[in-house]
């Protein structure tokens, strides 16, 4: 039976050339530095402009200021949204239909995503609605399209880490341990910008495939 290769991304990220692996024992996370050329991170930022929605979340807490962004639906249809696609699986080694639709995130002047995990609560009132055909998040890739005038930075709780937004800089992380449970470790947060905007895409993979449209992945 095909899988979806998950288990097997941590290695095959340590290989690319110029990653880096955090240091710490807690996740798997790896950095790439310019992963997307500036003129792709640029045409995503236009498409995201054209097109953004209120960003959402799965299972409310009662905090309507949560996940104050935007988010864009990215047309798979679209050849550079599906050569990006692309290129993130095969970073990856996750085959196509294994990936949600990739998104991208636009982020006003003191806008933010608070603390939160990426995997669903499997106990949770939405884990029904979000993941009984592609079951849970296993990896999660985001690129920064820009570089706000000041905040935005993505901050993992357990690490202490600040990532700063660089334009087509990749970062990388499994959801889920080893034990197959996820991993709370994975805690994070998109801070509040200060200055400017601030726009990422980002891609999620799942343990099952995703119910792909007829022709959407080309
Ligand atoms: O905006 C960020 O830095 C983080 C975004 C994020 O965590 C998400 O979209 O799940
Ligand atoms: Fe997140």
């Amino acid at each position: 039976m095909a899988t979806s290769g998950a288990d097997r991304t941590a290695a095959r990220l340590a290989a690319v050339p110029g990653i880096r692996r955090a240091p710490t024992s807690k996740l798997e996370q790896y950095m790439l530095a310019g992963f997307l050329d500036p003129a792709t991170c640029a045409a995503l930022v236009e498409q995201i402009d054209r097109d953004v929605r209120p960003s959402t979340i799965a299972d409310p807490n009662g905090d309507e200021a949560f996940r104050t962004s935007t988010t864009c639906d990215l047309n798979h249809r679209d050849p550079l949204v599906s050569t990006v696609n692309t290129r993130l699986h095969d970073l990856t080694g996750i085959p196509l239909k294994y990936g949600e639709p990739l998104q991208g995130q636009r982020y006003d002047v003191g806008q933010q995503f608070k603390a939160h995990t990426d995997y669903f609560d499997p106990h949770g009132a939405d884990w029904e609605t979000y993941c009984a055909v592609p079951g849970q998040r296993s990896w999660t890739l985001m690129i920064y399209l820009n570089e706000p005038g000041a905040g935005g930075a993505t901050r993992f709780l357990s690490t202490a880490k600040m990532h700063q937004p660089e334009t087509g800089k990749l970062l990388a992380w499994n959801n889920v341990r080893a034990d197959g449970q996820p991993n709370a470790d994975t805690l994070h947060h998109g801070m509040k910008v200060r200055k400017g905007r601030k726009y990422i895409i980002t891609k999620w993979f799942r343990e099952r495939p995703w119910p792909w449209a007829e022709g959407e992945l080309g």
